[in-house]
């Protein structure tokens, strides 16, 4: 893996009004890495994953590498328009500024990568959670973005449609992609992620290569007590 640097944040801090939903976050985001984001809710995770990606005023400094190229956010419920399979990915390239040549085959290849090329015409909003879903990283993936952010994608999702998300985005990590993934499922964590941020009440609790965060030993109590899902809001 190439440990060239995309983004980095230096003593982030994130506020709404009175509430401190992040403070003192130092990290830095390599190229090909996929970073799981964990913790209790209301621990900063889409506080986290929206000041990186540039959408929330903060305090301390975001650095973007020159050159870093674009970066894409994906819901947990994808926003899709009242308009085809084919016309959302289509609109979002028309969006970006991707030349009206190169368009159509990027849709193409995008819904063929998700296994959507046969609904194309189908109206996006009829589809089920998890085909709107993969629509949605279609049209990610159609931007060619270095960084993906993905808030809980799979959290409204059943066990197989869960297990389709997976597969692309494992797919999406082996292509060279930059991943950085909200959830609250340890197993997904586990299953994909090559690092692991820890968030706790607003503060990195363990940034920690995938194999050690999920180790037994070693870790503070409250993060122990999270692994066990015996975390008390009020401990
Ligand atoms: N728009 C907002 N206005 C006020 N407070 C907010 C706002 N968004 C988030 N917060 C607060 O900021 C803190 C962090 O919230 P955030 O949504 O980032 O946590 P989270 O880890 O993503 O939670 P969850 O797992 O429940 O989605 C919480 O205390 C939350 O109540």
């Amino acid at each position: 893996m190439s440990e060239s640097v995309l983004l980095s944040l230096s003593n982030v801090g994130v506020s709404y009004g009175p509430v401190q939903a992040l403070s003192e976050v130092t990290l830095q985001v390599k190229q090909g890495e996929f970073i799981a984001l964990v913790g209790a809710n209301g621990s900063g995770k889409t506080t986290l994953l929206q000041a990186m990606h540039g959408l929330l005023p903060l305090s301390g400094q975001r650095v973007l590498t020159r050159g870093c190229g674009r970066q894409v956010m994906v819901f947990q419920r994808p926003f899709l328009l009242r308009l085809s399979v084919w016309r959302n990915v289509w609109l979002a390239l028309c969006l970006a500024g991707v030349p009206r040549g190169e368009r159509s085959a990027r849709v193409d290849e995008a819904l063929q990568r998700v296994g959507l090329a046969s609904l194309r015409g189908r109206p996006a909003r009829a589809l089920s959670g998890g085909q709107q879903q993969r629509l949605a990283l279609a049209r990610a993936w159609s931007l060619r973005p270095a960084i993906l952010f993905l808030d809980e994608p799979t959290a409204s999702l059943d066990p197989s449609a869960k297990q389709e998300i997976e597969t692309l985005l494992a797919g999406f990590k082996a292509a060279g992609l930059t991943l950085i993934m909200s959830t609250h499922n340890l197993g997904q964590a586990k299953r994909l992620a090559s690092r692991v941020i820890y968030l706790d009440r607003g503060k990195i609790g363990a940034d920690l290569p995938c194999a050690d965060f999920f180790k037994e030993h070693g870790q503070g109590a409250r993060l122990e007590l999270f692994l066990k899902g015996e975390l008390r809001w009020d401990l």
